[in-house]
C-alpha cells in the first residue's frame, strides 16, 4: 500500500488558506497535519480548537492533529469536539501520557503518542499496545523548514520490529525535514505516514510534490 501523505497546514499562505488545503486535497492527499504549539511546550504559538472546527467543515480529509502542547490531557477533549480524526501527545510533555491516550480514545479518536529526537522507544513502550499511531520526530518540534534527522530511522526499525513481535496495529508517522530526499530510508525502515510542509507548500506546484512523494512510498 502506497504512503499516506500529510501536507502540514503551517507552511501554508494563510492569506489562501481555504485554496491551499483544497489544492493538497485535489492532489490525492489522505491526511492534513495540524501543528498545535504553546509557546510552552514550544517556543512558537500556532493554533487552537476553534481554528480546527472551523476547517473541519472545509475539507474530507483526515485531520492529523499534533499537539506540541504541556499538560495535553487538559485539551484533548477540546479537539476532539472540534473535529479531530487523530490527537498526537508528545511522551515529554505529560507525566500523565497513558491518562492522555485513554482520553483521546474515549473520545473515538484515533490516539497517536509522539517521541523527539532526543527520547528513545523504550520511553514509550509501555503505551504501544494502546495507540494507533506512533510519531516519530524527524526535527526538534516547533518549526517548519529545518533538516531531517537520520537518526529517526534506527527507532523507526525498531517500532517496526515490536509491532511485528508482539502483534500491535500501530501506523509509523514521521515528521520534519520530509522531502524526495529523505523519505525514501524512512519508507524503506517501516515508516508510512509521511508529513511535509515546507517541502510540498514552498515554492511551486504542491499538487507535483505530493504525487512525488507518493510515487517514492509505493
Ligand atoms: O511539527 C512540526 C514542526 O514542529 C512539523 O509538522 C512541521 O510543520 C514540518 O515542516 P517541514 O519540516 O516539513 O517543513
Ligand atoms: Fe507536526
Amino acid at each position: 500500500m502506497a504512503g499516506i501523505i500529510a501536507p502540514s497546514i503551517l507552511s501554508a499562505d494563510y492569506t489562501n488558506l481555504e485554496r491551499d488545503v483544497k489544492l493538497v486535497e485535489s492532489a490525492g492527499a489522505e491526511y492534513l497535519h495540524i501543528d498545535v504549539m504553546d509557546g510552552n511546550f514550544v517556543p512558537s504559538i500556532s493554533y487552537g480548537p476553534g481554528w480546527v472546527k472551523q476547517l473541519r467543515p472545509e475539507t474530507k480529509m483526515v485531520l492529523d492533529v499534533h499537539l506540541m502542547v504541556m499538560n495535553p490531557e487538559k485539551i484533548v477533549d477540546e479537539f476532539a469536539d472540534a473535529g479531530a480524526d487523530i490527537i498526537g501527545v508528545h511522551v515529554e510533555a505529560t507525566p500523565h501520557i497513558h491518562r492522555a491516550l485513554q482520553m483521546i480514545k474515549n473520545k473515538g479518536v484515533k490516539a497517536e503518542v509522539v517521541i523527539n529526537p532526543g527520547t528513545p522507544v523504550l520511553a514509550i513502550e509501555s503505551v504501544l499496545d494502546m495507540v494507533d499511531q506512533v510519531l516519530v520526530m524527524t526535527v526538534n518540534p516547533g518549526f517548519g523548514g529545518q533538516k531531517f534527522l537520520p537518526s529517526a530511522i534506527e527507532k523507526i526499525a525498531q517500532l517496526k520490529a515490536i509491532r511485528e513481535e508482539l502483534g500491535y496495529n500501530f501506523d509509523i508517522e514521521i515528521d520534519g525535514g520530509v522531502n524526495n530526499e529523505t523519505i525514501t530510508a524512512a519508507f524503506e525502515a517501516g515508516a508510512n505516514v509521511f508529513v511535509a510542509g515546507s517541502y510540498v507548500y514552498d515554492k511551486v506546484d504542491p499538487a507535483a510534490k505530493i504525487t512525488t512523494l507518493k510515487d517514492l512510498t509505493k
